[in-house]
């Protein structure tokens, strides 16, 4: 077992998963009228970007198997070249383990950090940043996911943990 503390699972906020990506929700200030005054929209809610002009937009729906906390994370991946957004469409509550780069740009496991993601909130990881495959914690479980992708495995970068690290509820 890994000799590292378990990691809490806090609730998502913007201000601390901040560092990793953007949490998708409608509870912002701003927006413009649209639809003859019949909607407000809130445009560029996520920094959507990809460094490989030959990667297409990939839309797709995930539907993930629930799992529980306390949850083992036994490997974390990131896309170098592009960024990754997963919106719920029949999920309540996922987890979301995101952990920053150490000066050699490998996962620094030590400040691994977890959120419990609400109704209505998705996220879209930067480029690069290191984060374990989506888990639902409640089923059925779908998702709409938006990447870049050309038809190979190339920006997807995989590091399996020497032991598992417990993540935790709040
Ligand atoms: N690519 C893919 O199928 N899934 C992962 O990238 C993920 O973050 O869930
Ligand atoms: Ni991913």
């Amino acid at each position: 077992m890994n000799n590292q503390e378990p990691v809490r699972a806090q609730p998502l906020t913007r201000e601390a998963f901040g560092p990793f990506g953007d949490v998708i929700s409608v509870e912002r200030a701003g927006g413009s009228s649209a639809n003859q005054g019949t909607a407000r929209r809130y445009d560029r809610v996520a920094q959507l970007a990809s460094t490989r002009p030959e990667a297409q937009p990939n839309l797709a729906v995930f539907r993930s198997v629930a799992k529980a906390l306390p949850f083992e994370v036994r490997l974390v991946e990131r896309h170098p070249c592009s960024t990754q957004m997963f919106m719920p469409v029949a999920c309540q509550r996922f987890l979301i383990v995101v952990c920053p780069s150490d000066a050699q740009g490998e996962p620094e496991l030590s400040q691994l950090c977890a959120f419990v993601c609400g109704p209505g909130q998705g996220i879209n990881y930067h480029a690069g940043v290191w984060h374990h495959p989506i888990i639902a914690l409640e089923g059925p479980a779908d998702f709409l996911m938006l990447a870049w992708e050309d038809g190979t495995a190339r920006d997807c970068e995989e590091r399996p943990l020497s032991a598992p690290l417990l993540v935790t509820s709040d």
